[in-house]
């Protein structure tokens, strides 16, 4: 929970009423409608084309879409649409000199519509052989258009692949997941290099060798698709799921049937097949803790202890063994992810791994270089505020809008959906911060003509499964939801993600936020707040160090207001 001197507030608020009434001006964002669904195909052929030409000269470099040759496109479609909109600022009772002028990113003329989209590209230049993958899954990948790895991927393959536990820390949407999965599928599978006396030994062993664990069964399902994508059709027996909600004697049925190699749940069901008898993990190679800052939460303690208790685990072995306290995890390679990392993360890495290093888009480091004293990562231990704070620098992809626009509490829901027709957004995601009230935001969005549906975790496992579909096949516009959608979910097509309430802290609006913007996509984050709620997004933009600009939602356009200079340099300072 955040926590503010009162004086702070009253004199945020009191400032912010002020500013408000006597000199707040607007200017008019050209926020143009949103391009649709976006193909990997069609994305990646552009940066292959690039890459071509660049790969020699580039190896240090991270690329971005100005590196893959678009820039003079780009810079062109940018001068093309300058506004001086002073139609809608005179309209807005505003004097023309201080009338701001906003570029926008992509322009109709170029008919570089997915290129000019991804803004902030978070691709690596190289590619996937490269990488050291093992060429049959390098195969499986082309045929799924998934040439480029992405920066993060770039750094985590070869650290996973010589087996280090590590920490890997990167921006929401920056591709994560297959950053740990294909290393793991390189090595583990009907995909992996096949290797002479070595395979025919491992092929006759039938265990499970990874599990996954992941806080939500949203989460976990994604996890499982991504790998049966990668394995095909014909062998995606070999991964399975045990998330909560499920039938678990069908899932415990299928265990003992399909072998599976790859496990995928949640920290719940995992521990309670585990502690049945019926999930055998000692011989597991891999751990991976996905949102491993929210398995560390109190509701899982019980779990996860079980799980790292258990999950590579020789029988027999103790913490005071012969070889020493390390002893017990050698045989287990612990891969722990997510966009936040906070110090309790670090702790909890260095005791349940070996020499875990961190991972991040540019950097390796070891984990035993970071003190509690450190810079960046980790902020001094004794400020537990800090720590929280901390954590969420660096977990937003750089290219998302944030706005924020106050609004009474009961306009709050008619100024959500005058937002959604100003930025003619096609998918969005609208967080409450409890499930009671999203039935009343769907029936009111519904009875102005908006498709609109909740997900909570209070409805069946086939309601929520149902209605995730919906809206990823865009059946349904409006996703009304709480955290349980803040975390993993991945709609790569959702371009505006709304906080109706506020969200506690930086990181739980950090993950909220990430749910758009994904993979260098355009999005745009709305957060809707009564007056004396104002100073508390003015500190959220200060802890998490980006730009949150006040709107005012106008004749069908979202108008950017100029804050008061002093004001703002105070709440980014
Ligand atoms: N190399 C790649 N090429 C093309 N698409 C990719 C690549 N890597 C990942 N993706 C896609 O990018 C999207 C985002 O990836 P992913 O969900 O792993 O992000 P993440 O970093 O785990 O995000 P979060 O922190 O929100 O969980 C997914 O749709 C994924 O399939």
């Amino acid at each position: 929970m955040l926590s503010f001197p009162m004086e702070a507030v009253i004199g945020h608020t009191h400032r912010r009423l002020l500013a408000l009434t006597s000199t707040s001006f607007c200017s008019f964002h050209a926020i143009y409608p949103s391009l649709g669904r976006l193909s990997f195909h069609k994305r990646v052929g552009l940066h292959n084309n690039s890459l071509l030409k660049r790969r020699d000269d580039c190896d240090k470099e991270p690329l971005s879409l100005s590196s893959f040759a678009l820039n003079s496109d780009v810079e062109t479609s940018k001068k093309e649409n300058v506004f001086l909109l002073k139609k809608s600022n005179s309209a807005a009772g505003v004097s023309s000199d201080k009338i701001k002028t906003i570029k926008n990113s992509w322009t109709k003329t170029t008919g570089l519509k997915s290129a000019v989209e991804i803004e902030e590209a978070p691709f690596a230049p190289k590619s996937f052989f490269e990488l050291g993958l093992s060429s049959l899954l390098v195969k499986q990948l082309e045929k799924e258009g998934l040439t480029v790895p992405t920066e993060v991927q770039c750094a985590a393959i070869p650290v996973i692949s010589k087996k280090h536990d590590v920490v890997i820390q990167s921006y929401t949407g920056s591709g994560k997941t297959l950053a740990y999965l294909l290393p793991i599928l390189s090595m583990v599978g009907p995909l992996k290099e096949p290797n002479g006396e070595e395979e025919n030994q491992s092929n006759q062993k039938s265990g499970i060798e990874a599990i996954i664990v992941a806080p939500s069964r949203e989460l976990g399902m994604q996890i499982v698709r991504e790998v049966e994508r990668l394995l095909g059709p014909a062998l995606k027996r070999f991964v399975q799921q045990l998330v909560g909600g499920a039938n678990r004697s069908r899932q415990e049925e299928a265990l003992k049937k399909n072998k599976p190699l790859i496990v995928v749940g949640t920290p719940g069901r995992i521990a309670e097949i585990s502690a049945a008898g019926k999930l055998h993990t000692h011989g597991c190679r891999f751990l991976v803790l996905d949102e491993v800052d929210e398995l560390l939460s109190f509701n899982y303690r019980e779990d996860m202890h079980r799980i790292l208790e258990h999950v590579g685990r020789k029988p027999g072995a103790t913490s005071n063994g012969a070889l020493g306290p390390l002893a017990k995890w050698s045989e287990r390679q612990t891969i722990m992810v997510s966009a936040t990392v906070p110090f309790s993360v670090v702790r909890a890495a260095k005791s349940w791994g070996v020499n875990p290093l961190l991972v991040r888009a540019q950097s390796v480091v070891s984990l035993d270089s970071i003190s509690a004293s450190g810079v960046g990562l980790v902020a001094s231990a004794s400020s537990t505020k800090n720590l929280v704070t901390q954590a969420a620098v660096g977990s937003l992809p750089p290219g998302l809008k944030h706005y924020y626009c106050v609004a009474k509490a009961q306009h709050k829901i008619d100024t959500l959906r005058r937002c959604i027709h100003a930025l003619d957004a096609k998918m969005v995601i609208v967080f409450m911060n409890h499930s009671k009230p999203l039935k009343d935001l769907v029936f009111k969005l519904e009875a102005r003509g908006m498709k609109a549906a909740e997900l909570h975790g209070n409805l069946s496992k086939l309601s929520r499964t149902t209605t995730l579909k919906n809206f990823k096949d865009g059946d349904i516009r409006v996703l009304a939801t709480n955290e349980l959608s803040a975390r993993g979910l991945d709609v790569p097509e959702c371009d505006l993600a709304v906080n109706l309430d506020l969200p506690t802290d930086s990181v739980h609006y950090a993950h909220r936020a990430g749910r758009t913007g994904r993979l260098g996509r355009k999005g745009t984050v709305v957060t809707i707040c009564e007056e004396p709620e104002v100073f508390v997004v003015k500190k959220l933009r200060r802890q998490l160090g980006i730009g949150i600009q006040l709107c005012e939602l106008s004749e069908g356009k979202l108008l950017v207001c100029k804050e008061e200079e002093d004001e703002k340099s105070q709440s980014m300072s």
